[in-house]
């Protein structure tokens, strides 16, 4: 599990660290980390151009103390303060030691075209907002220029704790953070700036149970997949209910049961107007057409994808007692109250544009406050909410419950039809036992690998998408 927290806890674990090292120690361990990071980086050390851009506070430090360590192996290493009145001494003097130069602002964007590095240590997990004015002409120098840019800690001008970007930030190759992954590093819009991330190990010890988000990785979601016991039959292993598809969509209908058969229910169960359309495709469906009432026992429900107006039917599964999974238009169809008053759970599997329909605020404003948006809808609805997009999130109505965040998908996901997939794929999850919380995010896992493996960088329709569901999985639990 690959966990994010926030600023303040990581402060709270820098302090308890400090007080029993040496003074400096701390910094030098990530100076240590980030030299190595820059060195992988630029293959050969000796002759390379670096230039480090040297904000006032500690993030600064790091860039220039790493920044002499680069000058030791022979790099050609200038260091650009932006407020030369207030840099840190001891980085700057062990840059001079080992034979560094500095630089004024001006003229800064030169060194920069010619560089083989930059390092961005204007601002780490003390920055406010976006970059201040001064910095924004050497970040664009440094876009623009072929050097490869290593971000301190964050890139800066991102939030560390929400993902958020408001305003300039710089645009990294690599980002090398230090103790542990910061929120930002792992929520869009901020995850783009940061390139890949590589995490060093400073000794901090953070809290267990008090992190921001998780990151399932392979191990821990193949913990959560069921795998059927020898006495099992298909009842036991879950039945999940698909009311979805209209006479104008009844191809979710299809892909919905197309995820469902590949999510490790029993039985798939579908209730709609489009019987015809699944049966031709999937003869294994168990089909009805007397209501989700009246349709036969089920452990969970999938409302929703393709629903156009139904809002009975919609409304009849929310009161089942069974988990029930609603996406598409029966998030628009489902009444707050009903969803809240549900005693058994319920998972809502909104996009960036039904959860601003859902919040009454603008699309955009979802997407560049990710984290707020999943966490204030949860709360709202008392209910688990999946937030699909580049990064899928997943919060909790309970409050300190980390969200997870799943980062498997690809671009070639965006694609019709591909969240109907998701919700059949999710809700057979939710049937065969896992949590809204753990079929939510081990499903986007899948959904999100197996995008990726179907695609393998070319087109993909949907129904390709769940086909590869079973590929996903092998993956995940053969390690
Ligand atoms: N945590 C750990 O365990 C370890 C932490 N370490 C390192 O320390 C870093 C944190 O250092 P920090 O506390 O000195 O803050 P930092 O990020 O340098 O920023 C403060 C300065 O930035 C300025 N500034 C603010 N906003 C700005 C903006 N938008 N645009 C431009 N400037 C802005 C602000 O200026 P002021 O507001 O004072 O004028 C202030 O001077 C951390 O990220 C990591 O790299 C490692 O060394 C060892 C282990
Ligand atoms: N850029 C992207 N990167 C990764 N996954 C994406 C991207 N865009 C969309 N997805 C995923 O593709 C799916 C699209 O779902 P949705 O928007 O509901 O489509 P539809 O309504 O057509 O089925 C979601 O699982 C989403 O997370
Ligand atoms: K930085």
């Amino acid at each position: 599990m690959r966990t994010a927290y926030s600023v303040e806890t990581v402060r709270a674990a820098e302090r308890e660290l400090m007080a029993r090292l040496p003074e400096g120690a701390l910094m030098q361990r990530a100076a240590a980390g980030l030299a190595a990071a820059c060195a992988d980086l630029l293959g050969r050390v000796y002759g390379r151009r670096v230039v480090l851009l040297v904000g006032s506070g500690d993030n600064g430090g790091d860039a220039l103390h790493a920044g002499a360590r680069l000058a030791r192996r022979g790099a050609g290493v200038t260091a650009v303060p932006l407020s030369p009145e207030r840099v840190h001494e001891g980085g700057l003097a062990a840059l001079r030691r080992a034979g560094g130069s500095v630089a004024g602002v001006a003229g800064a964007e030169d060194l920069i075209e010619r560089a083989d590095l930059v390092v961005d240590g204007i601002v780490g997990i003390g920055g406010k907002g976006g970059l201040r004015a001064e910095a924004v002409p050497l970040t664009e120098a440094a876009a623009r220029a072929r050097a490869a840019v290593v971000a301190v800690d964050l890139p800066s001008g991102v939030d560390a704790d929400t993902g958020e970007v408001h305003g300039a930030a710089v645009r990294a190759d690599l980002t090398v953070t230090f103790g542990t992954h910061k929120p930002g590093l792992l929520v869009d819009p901020a995850r783009e700036y940061a390139g890949s991330v590589r995490l060093v190990d400073i000794g901090l010890e953070l809290p267990g149970g008090s992190a921001q988000l998780e990151a399932l990785q392979h191990a821990d979601v193949a913990a959560l997949l069921p795998v059927p016991a020898p006495e099992s039959d298909k009842y036991r292993r879950g039945v999940v209910g698909i009311a979805a598809g209209s006479a104008r969509y009844p191809g979710a209908a299809v892909l919905a049961v197309a995820g469902a058969l590949r999510g490790g229910a029993g039985a798939v169960r579908y209730v709609g107007p489009a019987a015809d359309a699944v049966i031709a495709r999937f003869p294994e469906t168990l089909v009805s057409d007397q209501g989700p009432r009246r349709a036969g026992r089920v452990q969970a429900w999938v409302v929703g994808p393709g629903a156009g107006d139904d809002a009975d039917t919609v409304n009849e599964v929310l009161r089942a007692e069974v988990p029930v999974l609603v996406d598409a238009d029966g998030l628009r169809l489902a009444e707050a109250g009903a969803v809240r008053r549900r005693a058994a759970p319920t998972l809502m599997t909104p996009h960036a544009g039904e959860a601003a329909a859902l919040l009454g605020v603008s699309r955009e404003e979802v997407e560049g406050a990710r984290l707020a948006a999943v966490r204030e809808l949860a709360g709202r609805y008392g209910a688990t909410v999946l937030l699909k997009g580049s990064t899928t999130l997943v919060a909790d109505a309970a409050d300190g419950v980390p969200v997870r965040v799943n980062a498997t998908g690809t671009g070639w996901l965006a694609t019709a039809g591909s969240g109907d997939v998701l919700s059949g794929l999710a809700g057979s999850l939710l049937a065969a036992g896992l949590s809204t919380r753990d079929a939510a995010s081990a499903g986007a896992y899948l959904h999100g690998l197996a995008g990726r493996f179907a695609a393998d960088g070319a087109p993909v329709g949907a129904l390709d998408v769940a086909g590869a569901v079973p590929g996903a999985w092998r993956d995940v639990v053969s390690g």
